[in-house]
Order: structure tokens, then sequence, then C-alpha cells
């Protein structure tokens, strides 16, 4: 722990020296700015040029010893001779004309530093490989001493991961290569691994070189993205985009506090908000906070409660969906296809441990009774769950195993990330993540393959603009029926966000084609209302003969 908070505290000081030191040099403005970066320049490729010559050299020791011990021997003959004329061209030349080899390396190394130093890598790890492959397990000794390994027949090189394509030996299964994996990994000091199977018998080791995946800022979401099928939700660490399949799946999401559990839940609703405008997607929101989460894009949301009797309504209602899809699914289909009129639910819950654990007793087993039907009958028929929650013990998440799709943010230990992955925990060891890192989790699947990723960050004006643009067909109203004080928030901050965007508070924006807001010309000031003249008191009506 204080390891990793050394670790934290040397990475933000090397970090603040060096933009400091390059604000001071090269991100100066003006002439000594460009100079500075001139200057950068140079000295760089004239320090790869000096590395590939050197490396060339070193590689070819002997040959370069014997081409210098030559050159210098034939200056030191002229010399000692004392002969008349020019005693350096020869030797030089004859220098130069030998080493050219190595002066082109340098120079490609000078011309194209990167493709230079992939290459080198590349090199490197089949020289090892080798050696690496019998200390991990993989070869196979024959009697004359001679150990066989496993074919290396590609290297391919992924932003932040080098992939090696390995072929298994006779008599070896992918289950030999997917076991000697993590040993591989550690061998070539990479920062983690996966795999992937290209063929029979054929493997896609990928070693990451990146310990770290870098934080990015979601933007606003686009309706041919909004597919719950593959919804794209942040990076990954070689860089790709990270898909998260919403439709079918039920999802937990643990992470300690500040462990970024926000992020996954507006990456889910706000990247589907787009859907949900048009009636292809349905969310029911459950945020027992309060509402502090989930307010901010309240109009997002078809139903929503903030305080637990209102939850069991909407527990309740998404059953009654449920039991008529079943009428209308059975023995026409296994799996519900969203339409307009019949969209795709997706219940989301901030915090389920304040329904499941910290309610009282009576609706704590009401709300278990509603989700475990839900959990076990729902993803077929439409009707997913998103579950975020800070503690997975068994008290609050005792439902675990009926999520299929775990993500793991960073955990407080390895007994929970034990609790949350289970067996998926050795390759997806969460309570590593950084706190350094929020958002970044372990993205473990339906087949319990896992997956490193980082969430994209929603921050509160993002959401705001998302809830003003995409609002749901019949948005949720305030839990309470009346306008209450956080009702008076949102309305204010989605007026405040309007205002700066230029549009107007009805959500026309959002419905025209482009999603662009338009700026609309403020209306004059109504003038105020005459007061009404008091009505004159009506006669009381006759009394009716039954009343008498
Ligand atoms: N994907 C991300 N990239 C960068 N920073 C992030 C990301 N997600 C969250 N953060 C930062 O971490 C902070 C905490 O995030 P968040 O509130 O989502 O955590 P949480 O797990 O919901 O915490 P709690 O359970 O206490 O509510 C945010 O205020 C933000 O500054």
């Amino acid at each position: 722990m204080d390891l990793d908070r050394l670790r934290v505290a040397l990475h933000a000081r090397v970090k603040t020296t060096r933009a400091r030191l390059g604000a001071a040099t090269v991100g100066r403005p003006g002439w000594s700015g460009k100079t500075w970066r001139v200057a950068a320049w140079i000295t760089y490729r004239v320090w790869m040029f000096t590395r590939g010559l050197t490396v060339w050299m070193a590689k070819h020791a002997l040959f370069t010893l014997a081409v210098v011990t030559v050159s210098f021997g034939w200056w030191g003959i002229l010399t000692l001779a004392d002969l008349p004329g020019d005693r350096i061209t020869g030797p030089v030349l004859l220098a130069l004309v030998f080493l050219s080899p190595g002066l082109f390396h340098g120079l490609w190394a000078a011309i194209t530093p990167h493709g230079y130093l992939v290459r080198m890598h590349g090199r490197k790890v089949v020289a090892a490989w080798p050696k690496v492959a019998a200390a991990c397990g993989i070869g196979d000794r024959q009697p004359g001493g001679e150990v066989l390994v496993p074919k290396l027949s590609k290297i391919r090189y992924e932003t932040g991961a080098t992939v090696l394509r390995i072929h298994t030996m006779p008599g070896q299964t992918l289950d030999t290569l997917h076991r000697a994996a993590p040993a591989i990994t550690t061998t070539y000091k990479a920062h983690g691994f996966s795999t992937t199977t290209v063929k029979p018998g054929v493997l896609d080791l990928r070693l990451f070189t990146a310990a770290r995946i870098p934080g990015a800022v979601a933007g606003l979401p686009l309706l041919e993205a909004a597919t719950p099928d593959g919804l794209i939700v942040g990076r990954t660490r070689s860089g790709g985009v990270a898909q998260l399949v919403v439709r079918g799946r039920h999802t937990l999401v643990v992470g300690a506090t500040g462990a970024g559990k926000g992020s996954a839940l507006w990456s889910v609703v706000g990247g589907l908000a787009p859907a949900a405008h048009t009636g292809l997607v349905e969310f029911s929101g459950l945020d027992l906070k309060g509402g502090i989460e989930l307010e901010m894009g309240r109009s997002l949301f078809t139903r929503i409660a903030y305080e637990s009797t209102d939850s069991l309504r909407v527990l309740r209602e998404l059953g009654s969906i449920m039991n008529q899809r079943k009428e209308t699914m059975r023995g026409k289909s296994r799996l519900h296809e969203p339409r307009l009129g019949d969209p795709l639910h997706v219940l989301v819950i901030d915090e389920l441990a304040d329904l499941m654990a910290y309610s009282d007793f009576e609706t704590r087993r009401e709300a278990d009774r509603l989700m475990s039907k839900l959990l076990t009958q729902g993803r077929a028929l439409g009707i997913c769950v998103l579950s975020c929650v800070q503690n997975p013990r068994q008290e609050a998440v005792g439902q675990r195993n009926l999520y299929p799709q775990k993500i793991a943010l960073r955990l407080d230990s390895d007994i929970e990330t034990d609790m949350v992955l289970g067996p998926a925990m050795a390759l997806a060891p969460a309570h590593t993540i950084l706190k350094a890192d929020p958002g970044t989790a372990y993205l473990v699947r339906e087949d319990g393959s896992p997956e490193l990723m980082r969430f994209d960050y929603w921050p509160d004006d993002l959401i705001r603009d998302v809830a003003l643009r995409f609002a749901a067909p019949r948005p949720a109203r305030a839990p309470s029926g009346a306008l209450s004080a956080s009702d008076a928030d949102a309305v204010n901050a989605w007026t405040a966000a309007a205002t700066r965007r230029g549009v107007s508070n009805d959500n026309t924006a959002a419905k025209s084609e482009d999603n662009t807001a338009t700026p609309r010309k403020p209306r004059k000031p109504r003038a105020p209302r005459k007061p009404r003249a008091p009505r004159a008191s009506r006669p009381a009506p006759a009394a009716s003969a039954e009343e008498v």
C-alpha cells in the first residue's frame, strides 16, 4: 500500500519535473522555443544514429575489431615508414567501406527511430524464445538433450502490445499454452497478457507493454453507435475500443469508493441515450442514495426511484412487463429483439447494497424475490440489469452468480476480487489497479475471459447535456410526484445548460435529426396578468329527491 503511494508520488514528481523542463525549453513561445525544438530533434537523431551504429558494431565485434586494426595498422605503417603523401584517406576509406553496413544501420535508426526500436525489440523476443519457452515448461526434451519448443511464427506490434503467434507442438493442446502464458509474460517482463485462438493449434499471445491505460473523456453519443450488442464504453490496453454487450446480459459493476462506478454506469446510460430517445431502449433507475447519481440524467429514465418503496414499485412494473413478454414470445423467439413500442429494458441500480442489505427486512425480502425473478428470467425477455456496488460481500450481492458479466474496478483486497470474479481472479487481479487510475477495470465476459480496460470519463456537464438532448419519450417524473427541491435543481441545471448552449428547454433540439442545437430568438417577456375580478358565488344546486 505504502509502496503504491510512493510509486504514484514518484510518478507525479517525474511528470511535473518533465512538464517544467519542457515549458522552460521546447515549450517556450517564439523563436527560442523553436530553436530548442530543432536542437532536441538533432540531438535525438544523433543519439539514435550512434545507438544504431554501436549496436551493429557490438553484434559484429570481431569484424569491427579487424577493420579498425587494419585501418590503424595501415596508417601506422605509413607513418612509421615516413612515406610522403596522404596517409589518412586510404585507412579512412577502408574503414568506411567495411563498416558501411553499420553506418546504414545507424542511419535507419536515425531516420525512423520508432520502426527501428520496434524491429530491435522483435529480434530480441525471437532470439530469447527457445530459452523462454523451455523455462516456462512448454518445451519437449529429446533423447539427445535438445529441447524442441513451439514455433513462434510471427510477431506483430499494436499500440501498447506485442503479439506473438505461437503454434502448438504435436501432443500439445492450446490449454498447455494458456497455462504457460503468465510465466511467459513475466519472463518477457510484460505488464499483462491476453490470448486469442487464431485457429486450432494456433494462439495469439498479446503481451502488454504499458501498465496503465490513459484516461479519456467521453463525447456526445451517436445513434449509429448506440447499440446494446457492442456498446463502445472506453479503451483497452492495446489502444482499441472497449465494447460492452448489454442485450442478453446482466452486468455487475463492483468497485471501491472512488473507483469510477459512475463512469461505468454513465457509459452505458449515456452511450445508449440516443436509442432511449428513439424508444428502442427504456431505462429504469434505482438510486437509494437519494438520487445523487441518477438525478443529473433523470430525463433519460422512464422509471426512477430514490427510496425503497418506490424501488419495489419499479421492480414490480418490470416484473409484469416480463410476464407479458413471456406470453407474447412463447414459441416464437428465444431472445427478445428490441423494436419501437417493444424496447429493451435496462434496469440500472446505483449502490445495490442500499436495497439488498441496508433496507428494512420486509423490503429486503421483497426486493430479493423480485430481483431473483428478473435476474433468472429477464435477459432472454429483453430485461437486463446493471447493478453497481461498493461492497461485494454476501449480504450485498447474494445473487452475484446470476450476473454473467462482471466489471471489477479497483477493489480493496484480493479477497474481494476472489468474491467477485472467482476463478477469473488469477487473470484479473482487480485489487492491483492503482487508485490513480479511476475508471480502470477488468471486464470479465460471459465466457470468463477477462480484459483490462478503462471507461471513458463522463463529466457532470456532459451528462446534463445528453439528458437535455436525448430525453426518453416519457421521462420519469420526480419520484415523489410534486416538484421537489431536487426537481427544481434538475430544472435549473437543464435551463442553465440550455442557456449555455443556446437551446430551448423543451427537447426540440434533441429531436432534430442531426442533434445540433440551434439558438432561438429570445421570447418577449409576457405582460403580467390582470388580477381577475372575484367570481359571483353560484347558487347551491337543488337537492335531489334521493338526498331528501
Ligand atoms: N474513467 C475515468 N477517468 C478518469 N477519472 C475518472 C474516471 N472515472 C472516475 N474518475 C474520477 O474519479 C472520481 C470518482 O469517480 P466516481 O464518483 O465515479 O467513483 P465511484 O466509484 O462512483 O465512487 P462512490 O462509490 O464513492 O460514489 C471522479 O470524480 C473522477 O474525478
